[in-house]
């Protein structure tokens, strides 16, 4: 099975051999290019993003021979301002269609999904979501200082918006409606909405149920994507700890607090380590002093101490969040309803398990079989707190966006299965053999350029699509990139994934694993977007190239001092706000720009790394500094490294491998970055010895 049906593994000691496949890669450039780069799209690329085969200075202050490249347009006032946030789209948002969510077809190029403009078929898939953006309408933003104001406010806001009424509280009448007596295995697509449906309810349930406990925090109710606005809410203070990137803003005189730059705000039991999702109790400190809290950390956390209300658990206390207090009824939530929900939902006792493939931070991952069809599948058992009940906010996050997106290059979830409790939850996915990061460590040479074309192509397309549809992941790795044996690479673990809206808004730092964040997060950076992903992907281009991670920190800091020492210490010229950010105060030592090119040269003798002068352009496009002119997903996809020889290798092609997930992983004793949980878990332990840049 592991070998695929190519008969067998083939190694992967041919790398360079397989770069001279001209043969299929010619044929496959010349569908490729007819579909990915028709003139029109390259005449309207050319136009916003400048030829970049001219002489330029590389946005990342690398002063590079090749052409000048513009910077892109503003994200502020590019797709997020054209296209309702929460439109669904397949397509490339172009600015063909004014950015607008295009009529698309998928299309296969060269092995690799495509998207390509159709003028009037409407997208099967196109969906329209609940914009975050709505709910900014008034750029009213609750300040702390006027917290019972805000309640009154949050109730007008709420009555008024144009959203759904708040979800009644699911029955069992409505689930078994929703199951139409039918196995979920039997559901055709109309069902299958109606399953996403539920899980949305199931979300929004959950939302409510912690407006029920904190009726002040939260002022909106009813989206699913309730959370993206997640740092609009206002939320009675407590001094926790002090963040510096706090203490860089205001000086000494703070109010409010912040935990350090992506504190996690622990449950009752902190030993029990943080809630599932990362994002969970972070308080943000914001420019004006206000507290911002990102939305879902809230979700799945319990009051510090016993006698601590809900509305206060995580802050001290004063007097307004003291009254505010008073006002909050005790917490409601029943897990009954969660049984509810999932009720419909096949047993998982329908699936025979044959191996643990892995565990992560949030799930454990099994490779079962279907007893029914027997089809091999992975189950995904999500891991729920010990320190409260209820179901996983962000569990739901996840199971709904990967319910609701179907894309190739985004890993298939199938249903939801149950155990015999409501602790027992299982997504079930589509069996991937491998992940990127499990290949890379069995590799004896690091991939070629014409592989790394493929897979950046799927991952490009992958990407891009959750960006069309408001999605940031927010943790793109090596070990969260899905491959098979037909060379299919998708995405998985959106625990962290968050949709985003326009105007931006401030989100929480910690996110995205230590060796794939972009350096705005690292800095401290309030606001950011979908270039936190493009960061990510070309950290992860670089380590498909070299088969080593590119900045491979232990700390912020020291993560920081990798990343400037190869591409430069930045400064304002380079990235205009750049001292601007909390953690630029801090005296890093200048070095010198930009050193990646000897990471990657163009030849090499030694049987390292090699890229050609457009591959280059990419990955500095990818890694530079300034998110303005960080290179999209849309426009890296047209980037011209994917056109020249070697052509990117056709999937079919791909090498083979031993299927890792067939057997029961290993400890791992491999070089890992710690994800954003276990970092901050390590920083509250105190096991990180140099301390993070905000500490
Ligand atoms: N559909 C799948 N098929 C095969 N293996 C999978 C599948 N989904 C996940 N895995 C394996 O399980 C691992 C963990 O999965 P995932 O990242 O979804 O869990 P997690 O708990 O969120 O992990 P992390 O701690 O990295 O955030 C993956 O790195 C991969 O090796």
């Amino acid at each position: 099975m592991a070998a695929g049906r190519h008969g067998g593994y083939r190694g992967h000691g041919v790398v360079r051999e397989r770069e001279l496949d001209l043969g299929a890669s010619r044929r496959s450039n010349e569908h490729h290019h007819r579909h990915r780069h028709p003139s029109r799209h390259r005449d309207s690329d050319r136009r916003r993003d400048g030829d970049w085969g001219r002489d330029r200075e590389l946005s990342n202050g690398y002063s590079h021979r090749r052409s000048s490249h513009p910077p892109q347009r503003s994200r502020s006032s590019g797709r997020a301002e054209d296209r309702e946030p929460g439109e669904l789209s397949s397509g490339s948002g172009s600015e063909e269609s004014g950015g607008r969510p295009l009529k698309v077809r998928e299309q296969r190029v060269n092995g690799v999904a495509g998207v390509s403009r159709e003028g009037g078929a409407p997208s099967p898939i196109k969906k329209r979501k609940h914009s975050p953006a709505i709910w900014d309408r008034n750029g009213s933003k609750p300040q702390v200082h006027d917290v019972v104001r805000s309640i009154r406010e949050v109730d007008t806001v709420v009555a008024e918006l144009p959203l759904p009424p708040p979800c009644p509280l699911p029955d069992v009448s409505m689930l078994a409606s929703m199951a139409g007596g039918r196995s979920p295995m039997d559901l055709d697509v109309s069902v299958d909405a109606q399953k996403i449906e539920q899980l949305q309810e199931l979300e929004n349930t959950r939302i409510m149920e912690d407006e029920e406990e904190y009726p002040t925090m939260r002022n909106i109710l009813t989206s699913r994507w309730a959370d993206a606005d997640e740092e609009e809410e206002v939320v009675p203070k407590k001094k926790r700890s002090v963040s510096p990137v706090d203490s860089v803003k205001r000086g000494s005189t703070k109010k409010v607090t912040s935990p350090e730059l992506g504190e996690l705000v622990v449950g009752k039991n902190s030993r029990e380590g943080p809630s599932r999702s990362s994002d969970s109790g972070v308080v943000l400190g914001s420019a004006n002093g206000d507290l911002e809290v990102d939305r879902g950390d809230y979700m799945d956390l319990e009051e510090e101490t016993g006698d601590d209300s809900s509305a206060g658990r995580m802050l001290d206390t004063d007097s307004e969040s003291d009254a505010l207090r008073s006002r909050t009824p005790e917490p409601t939530w029943s897990p009954r309803r969660c049984i509810n929900m999932l009720q419909g939902c096949r047993s998982v006792d329908e699936f025979q398990r044959l191996n643990k493939i892995n565990e992560g931070t949030y799930g454990v991952v099994f490779r079962v079989r279907d007893k029914k069809t027997g089809e091999i599948v992975a189950l995904k058992k999500i891991k729920m707190e010990k320190e409260r009940e209820g179901f996983p906010l962000t569990s739901l996050r996840e199971i709904n966006i990967l319910l609701s997106f179907h894309h190739p290059s985004i890993v298939d979830v199938k249903e939801v299965v149950v155990g015999s409790s409501v602790n027992d939850t299982f997504m079930v996915m589509e069996y991937m053999e491998h992940d990127l990061k499990g290949v890379m460590e069995t590799m004896k040479q690091p991939y070629g350029q014409s592989e790394v074309k493929c897979l950046m192509l799927q991952l490009l397309e992958g990407v891009k699509y959750l960006h069309d549809n408001w999605v940031l992941h927010r943790d793109l790795k090596t070990s969260n990139l899905l491959l098979n044996n037909r060379g299919e690479l998708k995405i998985c673990d959106f625990g962290l994934s968050r949709q985003y809206g326009s105007p931006l808004k401030p989100y929480t730092q910690l996110v995205v694993t230590l060796w794939y964040r972009a350096p705005e997060l690292l800095l401290g950076a309030k606001e950011y977007s979908t270039v936190i992903d493009m960061w990510s992907l070309g950290c992860i281009m670089a380590e498909l190239l070299s088969k080593e991670p590119l900045f491979n920190g232990k700390t912020e800091i020291d993560q920081l001092n990798k990343i400037f020492k190869i591409l430069g210490t930045p400064n304002e010229q380079i990235w205009p706000g750049y001292s601007k950010l909390p953690g630029a105060s801090v005296k890093f030592v200048k070095q010198q720009y930009n050193r990646l090119r000897d990471k990657f040269p163009a030849a090499s003798f030694t049987g390292g790394a090699i890229l050609s002068e457009a591959g280059f352009d990419l990955l500095n496009r990818l890694l530079t500094y300034d998110p303005e002119k960080r290179i999209s997903a849309d426009a890296a996809l047209k980037h011209e490294w994917f056109c020249e020889v070697p052509l990117p290798k056709s999937k079919d092609c791909m090498p083979t491998f031993p299927a890792l997930n067939e057997q029961d992983r290993r400890i791992e004793k491999y070089m890992k970055s710690p994800d954003p949980l276990e970092e901050q878990r390590m920083k509250e332990q105190g096991s990180i010895g140099d301390r993070g840049l905000f500490d």
